[in-house]
């Protein structure tokens, strides 16, 4: 059965969540690594679930599945779900058999199974692999493989812990794409373990931060960029810069502060970069981290001036309005 929420305001066509968490709690040995967690993804919706190593993210991902129990609470999908985890299998085949292998455990018809294999490789762009035997495939090939299987099943449900771990920068960054397009024609609910931000922001139309087995926060990317509801989440999102300044705390990233800006600061480390250099500069409040387009050196003397996307918390790590 289908989780139905009606909108708030009156009558109208149900929300329709196809995977529901509700307080659901997860032990690993004696040890509750997930705790009490509410999730609800609806048809057509791609949450990513981030959160530093540890947090939870593939054990709920799992109760998800239903591939590990739960202590409490309760998990409920609607329609057929398919789960890619971290380092599945492939059996020893060509890359094309192997998706038809799941379409027939699908009860997808023969007749079909070649032309659903293919599409899902297509958009993959994995089309050049398939006559490939799975066996001899580079891991990058493999993991595109992974998520073609996934999405050729056309599941109401799919659960993908780290499509890209392990890949070098350049398949990584083109897998996240191809799967990005690929997500977004998937009809069903989408929810995707990642380890980088930026895949999160690349993939997701909701991102789900975990902390210590629980939601620290949820929302829309650039809406939770922009006010992440603790100091924590926001250095987890990348707020690397931190000023005590008129009673209150300012969170600062790189892509906020300007370089030569009318602040004078001294450079404390210097981190190279393909454009230039990630200098931390420390003021006389505090440290933040800036990029500049030239060599800058430990111990320069460097402007600094506070941009866009400053974050303010008060006492007590209460965000306030900016
Ligand atoms: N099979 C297991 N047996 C015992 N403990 C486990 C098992 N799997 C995970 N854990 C523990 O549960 C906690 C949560 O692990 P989980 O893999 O869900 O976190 P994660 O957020 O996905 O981490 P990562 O980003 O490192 O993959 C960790 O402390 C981990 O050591």
């Amino acid at each position: 059965m289908a989780a139905v929420r009606q909108p708030a305001g009156g009558p109208g066509e149900g929300v329709v969540s196809l995977v529901e968490a509700r307080a659901v709690a997860v032990r690993r040995g004696r040890r509750e690594v997930v705790c009490d967690v509410d999730l609800a993804v609806e048809r057509g919706e791609v949450v990513a679930l981030l959160g530093p190593n540890g947090a939870g993210k593939s054990t709920l991902l799992e109760a998800l599945g239903g591939i590990v129990p739960v202590a409490r609470g309760d998990v409920e999908r609607s329609g057929r779900t398919a789960t890619v985890l971290q380092t599945p299998g492939l059996a020893r085949r060509s890359v094309r058999a192997n998706v038809e292998l799941a379409l027939a455990w699908w009860g997808v018809p023969r007749a079909q199974r070649r032309r659903r294999a293919m599409q899902a490789l297509e958009r993959m762009r994995a089309e050049h692999l398939a006559r490939r035997p799975a066996a001899a495939l580079s891991g990058g090939e493999r993991r595109r493989v992974h998520v073609a299987r996934g999405i050729a099943v056309e599941p109401d449900v799919l659960l993908l812990d780290e499509p890209f771990a392990g890949l070098d920068g350049e398949t990584h960054q083109a897998l996240v794409e191809d799967t990005s397009s690929a997500l977004r024609e998937a009809a069903g609910a989408v929810v995707v373990v990642v380890h980088d931000r930026a895949d999160a922001w690349a993939l997701a139309d909701r991102v789900v931060v975990m902390m210590r087995g629980v939601v620290a926060a949820q929302g829309a990317p650039r809406e939770l960029l922009a006010a992440p509801p603790s100091e924590e989440v926001a250095r987890f999102l990348g707020y690397d810069g931190r000023l005590e300044r008129d009673g209150g705390v300012l969170l600062t990233r790189p892509a906020g502060v300007v370089a030569d800006g009318p602040e004078q600061g001294t450079v404390t480390r210097v981190i190279g970069q393909e454009d230039g250099v990630l200098a931390e500069v420390r003021l006389p409040d505090g440290t933040v981290r800036c990029r500049f387009p030239r060599p800058v050196a430990v111990g320069d003397t460097v402007g600094v001036g506070l941009g866009e996307g400053v974050i303010r918390f008060g006492h007590g790590g209460v965000p306030e309005d900016r």
